[in-house]
């Protein structure tokens, strides 16, 4: 075996054994190419192919070659014959003459891979570095950029009103096999290095997909039939998809991924997370978030990560896995069919289904009766993932394996989780947590809705439930907490309320009783998606970028676009407040509306963006066109409007009667915006009152949720704006370098992962 050193890689070449492994170490994810007697092109499948490896070892075989030889006639110098040094020659020239050829036929056939790619077999050139997914928005602007000329507000509300579409771009997108004839990840890495830098399970799955047959499952488990759609092209596309994800700009962002031990250490494990929505393909509210990037955090610790959610549209860049399963719900029998993708070191599985076709503007939309019978097929089918859904070749089994699920819609997994299989001597090692980000929603219905739910008999004291206002009544969320092995709730503050009766909402008892596997850990933030330096929607229309270093000119600049694609007078000395979020009695935004006699007597703008109950709709309307020149009334759902409002926008309103976490005042601080909230819950814990003699803190907070103490914090707020310069920039600095990433959270969520997974 010879090494070279000096090479701008490093190349191991095995002659003795007929065997040759390239091992390029100038990309983090080191390329393996191993070749026996005939080039097995599909065996390059599973390896981290890459093409730039490919050509740095073409061009520098010859070179290693001759050092090669070279370093064999030192060693043999002084020792052994011309004869031998000849035959050593000649032996070596045959190797280099026989890698060489099979160096051209592996470019060949990359090439002409990457050619059928290209002409659109598989992906369109012109989509390789990115996906556009495409989403629904009432509000996206059409505006020009540096327009200077205030547009009437007529004109205004029909850019923000319009309907075009909002498009996201996903970096570092992979399209991958749904492989049943995956590699075998053991053999295929000889250091262990999973590829494609995703994490494997590093525990042998108690249960894989094949053993699964064997079992005879229990007479309730819905799965009465299976087609598996075979894919023609599989061989091929498998081959391009890897090919296209390896190059540089496909390369997922798994920060910690490669050969140095992940974070989590012994601790790694497969995870599934569970919800009814997940940005961006699909977000109402505060859940979508942490769906979209708590998992990515969990990636980065080492974890194997799975998200499912159902698949409401034809999202782009999915890939259909082949697999069909059919679920009996309420006596019906619906087919469910699987697509994925992969992304930023996270697995996302999207569940297709007639029923969730076309809901992706009323997504919770429909009877209580058809809702339920949605998240009942949901449920069902997402228990059953791990064990037919192959990623990145491999099943994630059941062995070694939490799911995460989220609030009520999916508060049936952990119930049938334990009836369907715990109960029957299967999924052993499968553990399931509950998250609660919010209490008021949780699946309510007559008691009879219990058998719609397809559970044996003795599972119906799980979910009946008394209470005051409800009277006895079937309720999904109060199973989902019993049956779960461990509780979260998304803030510390919020873990308390829950337990009280003000803020448990009937469910307090099931939740104090249940305290020892109750835990409360504080949302973090996708600092990629929201960060006023990175933020992709302030590239355009006025908008910057921008950091702490250029706080003092980039924010006034977005708060002039802001003004001005509202059509309010462009003033950079009036405070601009904001308020973004679902409508309801929840957020307080009729609070607001109480202080907006007080604040038009004030020189501010109001900048209002919701949907929700239609009387506040009405109500953002109609202070709108009380107050032009003053107030701005949004009504609709706007990403990318969310994004400018906070950047450009001086102070966030957050009155909330009670807010489990809050995810708007934490980008708000990222963002240089000061918060003014109701010290409730998760904005409690995230909003420090300004203490002028100290200069700390990080906003106002108010006592009670009442507009008087709205309005006395929010005039101690505007007073600091206006008259104390510095005490204002030592708010906006502190509150943009807090770490409120996602790390920590990502930390404590596996503490809480690792319990469960102890817990017999
Ligand atoms: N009209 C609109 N247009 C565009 N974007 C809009 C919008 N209305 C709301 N949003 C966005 O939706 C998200 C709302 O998140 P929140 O955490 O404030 O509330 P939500 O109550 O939905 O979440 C629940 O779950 C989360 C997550 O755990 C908890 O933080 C929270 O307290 C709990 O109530 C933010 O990203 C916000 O920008």
């Amino acid at each position: 075996m010879t090494s070279i050193a000096s090479l701008p890689f490093t190349i191991e070449v095995k002659v003795a054994e007929g065997s040759v492994i390239f091992h390029s170490k100038k990309h983090s994810r080191p390329a393996f190419y191993r070749q026996r007697n005939s080039l097995n092109f599909a065996s390059l499948r599973g390896f981290g192919h890459s093409r730039t490896a490919e050509n740095e070892c073409s061009k520098g075989f010859s070179s290693l070659m001759t050092r090669v030889m070279a370093a064999r006639r030192d060693s043999m110098d002084g020792v052994s014959t011309e004869d031998a040094l000849e035959a050593t020659i000649e032996q070596s020239k045959k190797v280099l003459t026989m890698q060489g050829e099979l160096l051209n036929q592996i470019s060949l056939r990359s090439k002409t891979l990457v050619a059928s790619v290209k002409n659109g077999t598989i992906l369109h050139a012109e989509e390789e570095s990115s996906v556009e997914v495409k989403k629904d928005d009432p509000f996206i602007s059409n505006l020009s950029s540096g327009n200077e000329l205030a547009p009437s507000l007529e004109e205004v509300e029909g850019n923000i009103f319009s309907s075009e579409e909002e498009s996201f771009s996903l970096s570092g997108t992979q399209v991958y096999e749904p492989a049943t004839t995956g590699p075998d990840f053991a053999k295929d890495e000889p250091d262990g290095t999973p590829f494609p830098a995703r994490n494997l399970p590093l525990i042998a799955d108690a249960t894989s997909p094949e053993s699964l047959e064997t079992y005879v499952l229990p007479p309730f488990v819905s799965n009465i039939s299976e087609t598996t759609i075979p894919r023609v092209d599989k061989g091929i596309e498998e081959i391009a998809g890897h090919l296209e994800a390896d190059k540089e700009e496909n390369k997922p962002m798994v920060e910690n991924a490669g050969p140095s031990p992940p974070l989590a250490g012994a601790n790694v494990m497969n995870i599934i997370l569970v919800a009814a929505e997940c940005a961006p393909w699909i977000k109402t509210g505060g859940l979508g978030d942490v769906a979209g990037s708590l998992p990515k955090a969990l990636a980065r610790r080492g974890h194997r990560v799975m998200v499912v959610i159902p698949r409401y549209s034809n999202y782009d860049k999915l890939q259909d896995s082949g697999v069909r399963k059919t679920y009996r719900v309420d006596g019906q029998d619906i087919e469910v069919s699987y697509f994925q993708t992969y992304i930023d070191g996270v697995d996302f599985v999207f569940i297709e289904s007639h029923v969730f076709r076309h809901l992706e503007k009323n997504i919770y939309g429909g009877n209580r009766l058809d809702i339920l019978k949605r998240m009942v097929l949901f449920c069902k089918a997402v228990v059953e993932v791990p064990w037919h859904i192959p990623c990145g070749g491999a099943c994630y089994g059941d062995g070694n394996l939490v799911f995460i699920a989220n609030d009520w819609h999916t508060a049936m997994l952990p119930v049938y989780l334990k009836a369907y299989y715990r109960d029957n001597g299967l999924m052993k090692f499968t553990r399931s947590v509950l998250v609660i980000h919010n209490i008021a929603y949780q699946g309510r219905g007559p008691v009879d809705d219990f058998f719609h739910v397809d559970l044996p008999e003795h599972y119906i004291d799980n979910f009946r439930l008394y209470d005051p206002v409800g009277g006895e009544h079937f309720n999904i969320f109060a199973a989902g907490l019993k049956t779960a092995d461990r509780i979260v709730t998304v803030s510390h503050g919020y873990a308390w309320e829950l337990k009280t009766t003000e803020g448990g909402w009937g469910l307090q008892n099931i939740i104090s009783e249940n305290d020892w596997k109750f835990r409360g850990i504080v949302n973090g933030i996708d600092t990629r998606e929201w960060s006023p330096e990175f933020d992709t929607h302030l590239t355009s229309d006025g908008y910057t970028n921008y950091t702490l270093e250029t706080l003092q000119t980039g924010k006034p600049r977005c708060k002039a676009a802001l003004q001005r694609e509202l059509g309010l007078p462009v003033r950079d000395d009036v405070p601009v407040i904001a308020f973004i979020g679902r409508l309801d009695h929840q957020k307080g935004i009729d609070l607001i509306a109480e202080a907006i006699p007080w604040m038009m007597g004030q020189d501010v703008q109001l900048v209002m963006l919701g949907t929700g109950r239609p009387d506040l709709e009405d109500m953002l309307k109609q202070s709108q066109n009380q107050h032009k020149d003053k107030i701005r009334g949004l009504v609709g759902f706007s990403v990318k409007m969310a994004h400018r409002i906070t950047s450009g926008a001086d102070i966030l309103l957050m009155p909330s009667r009670f807010e489990p976490c809050g995810l708007n005042q934490l980008y708000a601080m990222s963002y240089g915006t000061v918060p003014v909230v109701h010290a409730v819950g998760g904005l409690r814990d995230t909003v420090q009152q300004f203490d002028s003699f100290n200069e700390s803190g990080l906003g106002w907070t108010f006592d009670s949720a009442e507009s008087n103490k709205l309005i006395h914090a929010l005039g101690n707020c505007i007073l600091t704006y206006r008259e104390y310069k510095q005490s204002w920039e030592g708010l906006q600095r502190r509150g943009m370098t807090q770490d409120l990433s996602w790390d920590n959270a990502a930390q404590n969520y596996e503490e809480v992962l690792v319990a469960a997974k102890y817990q017999w």
